[in-house]
């Protein structure tokens, strides 16, 4: 045991993380600490040496402690204390007794959509409590979502989120640890406004959660790549997939949440209030009236009028042009400390000095179309996701970019390489665990391709979704993984009323929506073939929908050209015998009966058998032989 602070005992290491080690503790039994009991067991966030060493972080830890402390709601892990001793910065928590989201995903599979849907609906209230008191998370992801368990082991069971590591991030993005070209966040689930070092809002949070909402059903991300800058290319650059399990309603909560442009992604209180009327809707036993709520939840899915602004972002990429601002020195949780620090970095613009306005229609602009870069088109994408890797084919999201030079990696000319930023050594040392909060060194050139222009998207409407897919319109947009929907809503819009539409499974029976145990989906089947995706839907499902439905699935359109690809290899080994396999088993059957003979043989009596029997047949050969010679003769 180790004491840290005067309060604290420190036992076992529960996990360690980017941004520090989370410690088994307890209170000490002399100590007062508001909130617990003496001896109580706590959860003890020990943060980094580099974090603790750095003037900056210590600054913003004493500054936000009255924050932290003040954040309370069921669905947050309450912070009890901040310990500053030395060189030791530590965050005292409620401990937690259960697994975090990712790893029960990990070990259970995803989730139905019901209960995707209420889980999510939890994380997102905590969002809303958070953002209403100006904090915004930042670094939403399964790792931080811890399910505290609740009611009887073995029977009724519940699991209930946590959403903890509030102000972390925010911590990490010190002057003094980050640098240009530097981002805090776990690239799977970084906004892209984020990605391109724009300012931030609340609105990052809410796209966290899209991404969360999309792989607690589905099982993985929506967009992947081979390493952080692709996968930030990609959330720039591509527009998430229907996958063919999701619901219409959920889709369309997903879809809004990832939004590119932020003010067009739904509030943390109208997406909880939404992704509770899609679980109703979307259950087994959901009535008429429920589905249509269901149906639509576009309406719901209004923007925060105020979102929370994150102090000091939006100039780390100022340098390259890309619309960035340090524009949030007058908002009310303004960080003018944090806004000069990043005006008085190398490289950094006269616009983020001087605070100029952010220019929404810059951000716009700056999207990369689907396709735009060479290399990432969408039969790119589906090629170079590694769907069966050993991580759940996420990529290795632990790797940090090496820090590089102006001429790139190899550049001979230019200035020698960077030393290891103290980052890199603690994040490579984390590498044990997946999911990890990553610093990224981007060379400006680098995010030059990430911002290649594109043709801005249409202008956003409420109650009309111009984005919207219609999978039966586009089967190619639907990759179908396969596996049964739990939740009793018929797949690609197929009334739910009138069961499932002729050709899919019948919904299996689930959770009433309304239940709070979130029993994981079954595991993914293989993929279905794309012949049998591409059947024509049937007619019945091609009639028109009431008028709400229909607005909901404008066509989309046309998808690009692709090229046909290789057929791929039937196995590893070239020479094809056809009919080998059966007389492999032939000559494997003829062996053993060759065995067993030799056996039955030398270790029964079957040979004097064999020899009485003999002897029988020639005597009664004799004696007919005999006779038949009397008779004749
Ligand atoms: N309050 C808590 N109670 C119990 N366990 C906790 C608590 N907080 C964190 N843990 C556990 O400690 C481990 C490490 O947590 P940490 O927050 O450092 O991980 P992380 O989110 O992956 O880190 P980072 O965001 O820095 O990459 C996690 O596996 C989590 O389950």
């Amino acid at each position: 045991m180790r004491p840290v602070g005067s309060k604290y005992l420190i036992e076992e290491a529960l996990g360690r993380g980017a941004t520090g080690t989370v410690w088994r503790g307890r209170v000490r039994d002399d100590a007062t600490v508001p909130g617990t009991q003496p001896g109580q067991q706590v959860a003890v966030k020990v943060l980094r040496e580099e974090l603790a060493g750095d003037p900056d972080v210590v600054m913003r830890f004493l500054r936000e402690r009255s924050v932290l402390l003040r954040l309370s709601h069921p669905n947050i892990v309450r912070v009890r204390d901040l310990v500053v001793e030395g060189d030791l910065l530590a965050l005292v928590m409620d401990l937690v007794d259960g697994p975090d989201l990712y790893r029960y995903l990990r070990s259970n599979g995803p989730l139905s959509p019901v209960a995707g849907a209420l889980l999510m609906a939890q994380v997102a209230d905590a969002l809303a409590a958070s953002h209403a008191d100006g904090v915004v998370h930042r670094d939403l992801k399964p790792a931080n979502v811890l399910l505290a368990t609740t009611g009887e082991p073995g029977g009724g069971e519940l699991m209930h989120p946590m959403l903890t590591d509030f102000g972390i991030a925010r911590l990490a993005d010190s002057p003094g640890i980050t640098r240009t070209h530097e981002f805090v966040g776990t690239p799977a689930y970084v906004a892209p406004e984020s990605a391109e070092g724009r300012p931030q809002t609340s609105a990052v949070d809410v796209y966290g959660a899209g991404i969360m909402l999309y792989e607690l059903v589905t099982g993985r991300p929506p967009f992947q790549g081979d390493g952080p800058l692709a996968i930030l290319h990609a959330h720039l650059a591509q527009e998430p997939e229907r996958p063919g399990t999701m619901p219409e309603p959920l889709w369309t909560v997903v879809e809004r949440c990832l939004r590119k442009e932020p003010r067009e992604r739904p509030g943390a209180t109208a997406l909880a209030q939404a992704l509770r009327v899609v679980a109703v809707g979307i259950g087994v036993h959901s009535t008429p009236a429920q589905v249509d709520e269901a149906l639509a939840v576009g309406a719901l899915l209004l923007p925060d009028p105020e979102p929370a602004p994150v102090p000091g972002t939006g100039g780390a990429f100022g340098g390259l042009g890309l619309g960035a601002a340090g524009v949030l020195g007058d908002g009310p949780h303004a960080d003018p400390t944090q806004v000069l620090g990043r005006a008085g970095l190398p490289g950094a613009t006269p616009t983020e000095a001087g605070g100029a306005q952010y220019d929404p229609a810059a951000a716009t602009r700056l999207m990369g179309a689907p396709g735009a870069a060479p290399g990432y088109g969408s039969e790119d994408r589906t090629r170079t996701m590694p769907a069966s890797g050993p991580d759940g084919g996420q990529g290795d999201r632990t790797r940090v970019m090496p820090p590089v030079g102006p001429d790139g990696p190899d550049g001979q000319d230019g200035p020698q390489p960077e030393q290891p930023h103290p980052w890199q050594t603690q994040l490579r040392a984390a590498r044990d665990r997946n999911q990890q909060t990553e610093v990224g060194y981007f060379e400006p050139e680098e995010l030059r391709q990430l911002q290649e222009p594109q043709v801005a998207p249409p202008p956003f409407q409420y109650g009309r979704d111009p984005r919207r897919q219609n999978p039966q319109q586009n089967p190619q947009q639907n990759p179908g993984y396969g596996y049964p929907q739990q939740g009793g809503y018929p797949q690609q819009g197929g009334d739910p009323r009138r069961g499932a539409a002729p050709g899919h499974r019948r919904p299996q029976a689930a959770p009433p929506p309304y239940e709070q145990s979130y029993e994981p989906a079954p595991a993914p089947a293989p993929q279905r073939p794309p012949a049998r995706r591409a059947e024509p839907a049937p007619a019945r499902r091609a009639e028109p929908a009431p008028a709400r439905r229909q607005e909901a699935a404008p066509p989309r359109e046309a998808a690009p050209h692709r090229e046909p690809r290789e057929p791929r290899p039937r196995s590893r080994n070239r020479m094809y015998i056809p009919g080998l396999g059966c007389l492999k088993g032939c000559l494997m059957v003829l062996l053993i009966l060759a065995i067993a003979a030799a056996a039955l043989w030398n270790f029964t009596p079957l040979p004097q058998w064999w020899d009485h029997a003999y002897d029988l047949i020639d005597r009664s050969s004799t004696w007919v032989s005999q006779h038949w010679h009397s008779l004749t003769s």
